[in-house]
């Protein structure tokens, strides 16, 4: 089995005045990964400190994702993860995404289905199911998206499986059952008053579901 547990707190839920400070503070606290959102309209720029100590996970809500990936590989992006809703070209933007050197993400709104994502699996490192409409953090965790999640850990089992939207203590084991073992939280995290416990608590939820998997195969 190729995948392990990785925790990356979403970034959008800290002070963004104090970006860099944030990322170093949530690399501290154990993270494995930093999950930095980006829409239109508020695109921020990659704390180069940051990225240096870190993994980058750009998760790009954005339109025409194929214009940022030279800008987020220039600032030490090391993942770009955009969504299959937004461009026509899924293809030729997982070529530039690896021709630039990052590692490629795609990414799955809750109206989009699995099997629409299902044809690029191969070609990815991650695929990222929302569990949250793309926009905000803190918002209700959708539980239904759970059959996506478990469909795609049937279908490609090395693959890394993202799960992004209200994740946190109380919902980590319907992901970690379904087979997802990338978790992106963001307010559970960074709103607590002691992330490190809130981090190796979903690491554990994740690393006991993996162990399970294993055993029953
Ligand atoms: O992509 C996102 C929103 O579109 C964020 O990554 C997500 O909302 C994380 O925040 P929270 O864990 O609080 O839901
Ligand atoms: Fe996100």
């Amino acid at each position: 089995m190729a995948y392990s547990a990785k925790i990356g707190p979403s970034i959008l839920s800290s002070d963004l005045s104090c970006l860099g400070s944030e990322c170093v503070r949530m690399m501290a606290c154990g993270a494995d990964y930093l999950h930095l959102d980006v829409m239109d309209g508020s695109v921020f720029s990659v704390a180069p400190k940051a990225t240096t100590l870190c993994v980058a996970d750009m998760h790009m809500m954005v339109s025409r994702p194929e214009q940022w990936v030279k800008p987020m590989a220039a600032a030490g992006a090391n993942q770009y993860t955009f969504h299959l809703e937004a461009t026509t070209n899924p293809g030729n933007l997982i070529k530039e995404i690896k021709e630039s050197g990052m590692k490629v993400g795609l990414a799955i709104k809750p109206d989009t289905t699995v099997e629409e994502l299902a044809p690029w699996a191969n070609q990815i490192h991650m695929a990222l199911v929302m569990t949250v409409e793309p926009g905000f953090g803190g918002q209700k965790f959708m539980e239904d998206m759970m059959p996506k999640v478990r469909w795609l850990r049937s279908m490609f089992p090395s693959l890394d499986i993202e799960v992004d939207g209200g994740v946190g203590p109380d919902t980590i084991h319907k992901c970690a059952e379904a087979g997802a073992n990338m978790i992106v939280s963001g307010s559970a995290v960074i709103g607590s008053d002691d992330p490190r416990s809130v981090i190796t608590l979903l690491r554990t939820a994740v690393a006991d579901a993996i162990q399970k998997r294993s055993l029953d195969r």
